[in-house]
Parts: C-alpha cells; sequence; structure tokens
C-alpha cells in the first residue's frame, strides 16, 4: 500500500490525505475513519477488507464523493473533490466515478441498454455506441441489450451494473460487495470480469468485500481495523489474506 502518491510508479487514481469521519448517534459522535491516508495506483484493482463497522463502506463513499469527510483531503485523478460544492461534486461523479452495488440497483422499467447508458444521458452526453457494444461484449451481455432487468439472472444484473459504471469511461470504479448476493460460481465470474476491466481496459477498481478469495482477485488487499488503515498485502493468497483478518486490530 502506499501512503501518498509520491511513492507511486504510476499516476495515482485515488488519494485520501488524513482523512477521517464521523457519523451522529444521538449526542454521541460515532468515528467512521481515522486519519486515513492511502494512494491507489491507476490502472490496478484493489480490495477493501476489514471487520463489520470497521469503516469500509465509508472509506468507499468518501472516496467516490457520495459521503464527504470531516476533515482531509480526497482526490480522484487530479481534482480535489473535497472542495467541490454539492452541484460540481454530482457532475464530476457522474463523469469520473462508476459505482456497483451489492444490489445491483438497476431501474425494472428500463432496458439493459437503457440502464447502461442512463449515466450518459442524465449527463446530457451522447452515446458513442460502438463503445456501449464493447462494453456488452466485454461483460458478456452482448445481445442481452433490449431485456428488463427482470428476465436476467443475479449474475447478468450484476454484468450491467457494471457496464453501466464503465460506460462513462471513468476515473475509478467502486464495488461495495459486489457479489455479496451471488453463488460462488457466479460471483467467480463477476471478479473475473473485474479482473478483466483492470488488466484489458486500463479501469481503476476498488473493491470492499468480506471474502478472501474475492479480495484475491485483486492486485493489493488493503486492511481497515477501527476506521484506521491496518497493513495491506500485494498479490496475496486466500491463506495470506485469511490470516491476515484473523488478527486485525490486534496489534
Ligand atoms: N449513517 C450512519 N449513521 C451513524 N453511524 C454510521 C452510519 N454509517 C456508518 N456508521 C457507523 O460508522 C462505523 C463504520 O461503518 P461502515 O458501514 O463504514 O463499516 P463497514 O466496515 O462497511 O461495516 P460492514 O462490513 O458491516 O458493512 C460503524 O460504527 C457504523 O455503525
Amino acid at each position: 500500500m502506499y501512503a501518498d502518491a509520491t511513492e507511486l510508479p504510476g499516476p495515482a487514481a485515488l488519494q485520501l490525505e488524513g482523512v477521517s469521519k464521523s457519523y451522529r448517534s444521538g449526542t454521541a459522535r460515532v468515528p467512521a475513519l481515522r486519519e486515513v491516508s492511502l494512494a491507489i495506483p491507476a490502472g490496478t484493482f484493489t480490495a477493501v477488507m476489514g471487520p463489520s463497522g470497521s469503516g469500509k463502506s465509508t472509506l468507499l463513499q468518501c472516496a467516490a464523493g457520495l459521503d464527504t469527510p470531516d476533515s482531509g483531503r480526497v482526490l480522484l485523478g487530479s481534482t480535489d473533490i473535497s472542495r467541490l460544492r454539492r452541484r460540481a461534486l454530482t457532475a464530476f461523479r457522474r463523469d469520473h466515478v462508476g459505482f456497483v452495488f451489492q444490489s445491483y440497483n438497476l431501474l425494472p422499467q428500463l432496458s439493459v441498454a437503457r440502464n447502461v447508458t442512463l449515466p450518459l444521458l442524465l449527463g446530457g452526453r451522447s452515446v458513442d455506441r460502438e463503445w456501449l457494444e464493447y462494453i456488452l461484449e466485454a461483460v458478456g451481455l452482448s445481445g442481452l441489450d433490449a431485456r428488463k432487468p427482470q428476465e436476467l439472472s443475479g449474475g447478468q444484473q450484476q454484468r450491467a451494473a457494471i457496464a453501466r459504471a464503465l460506460i462513462t469511461r471513468p476515473d475509478a470504479v467502486f464495488a461495495d460487495e459486489p457479489t455479496g448476493a451471488l453463488d460462488s460460481a457466479t460471483a467467480r465470474q463477476v471478479l473475473d470480469l473485474l479482473r478483466h476491466t483492470v488488466t484489458d481496459l486500463g479501469q481503476t477498481v476498488v473493491m470492499v468485500t468480506h471474502d478472501p478469495v474475492a479480495a484475491c482477485s485483486a492486485d493489493n488487499v488493503i486492511f481497515l481495523a477501527d476506521g484506521r488503515l491496518d497493513g495491506a498485502l500485494a498479490n496475496a493468497s486466500v491463506r495470506d489474506v485469511t490470516e491476515r483478518v484473523s488478527y486485525l486490530g490486534e496489534r
């Protein structure tokens, strides 16, 4: 793991500098992230792991501009998104960030093609048919573009969600438990697809997961414990990750 962009071999897709975030709970404040600093190289696949409540989703939401840190900076590419006002942030997110959720979040009344191209339409951008076809082919949905989400399997729906995340050629794709609702064989296909987007399309992917097998699809696994970064592993095996998770936060 890299603490700042000066250590990276190439350009950073994402940098967090001293990011802290807490949530209000009654009169108390619950710290979710504490002074997290990291840099993620462009064109790499990173998994984020940690116990329940360790701050994984908060990290992803702050990194993707879906939530705002209390302090610290978040840079996506060369844009400091922590300085953007709400409207500018919404526009930036739409054009530069892709999201994949556990529950797919496809609109049931729209076809696959309409779902996938929605971020372009919302941003007032035209649809490049060739790129759409390329992306649908890359995710294995060629010929299914006229179907509605409910006419697809869970794995196919997640593929459509991945296509939607890729359609704007974003700076980074953030995935929160993307295989959490899938059986293990389908999960494997979705992980292979995410891997393919990194290796063959040059995409940057950051994925939260509880599953050591899923984490091992990534180039780097970063660990969170109690809102703090707690180390990282590169090119890890399932055994390495499982062992590391078992003593998270104990040092
Ligand atoms: N909207 C919120 N309001 C209050 N507290 C929150 C909110 N979101 C998160 N938290 C708290 O912040 C901490 C970090 O939560 P977060 O969801 O980021 O953890 P996580 O590692 O993703 O957990 P899980 O693996 O269970 O999804 C937890 O203590 C959680 O209860």
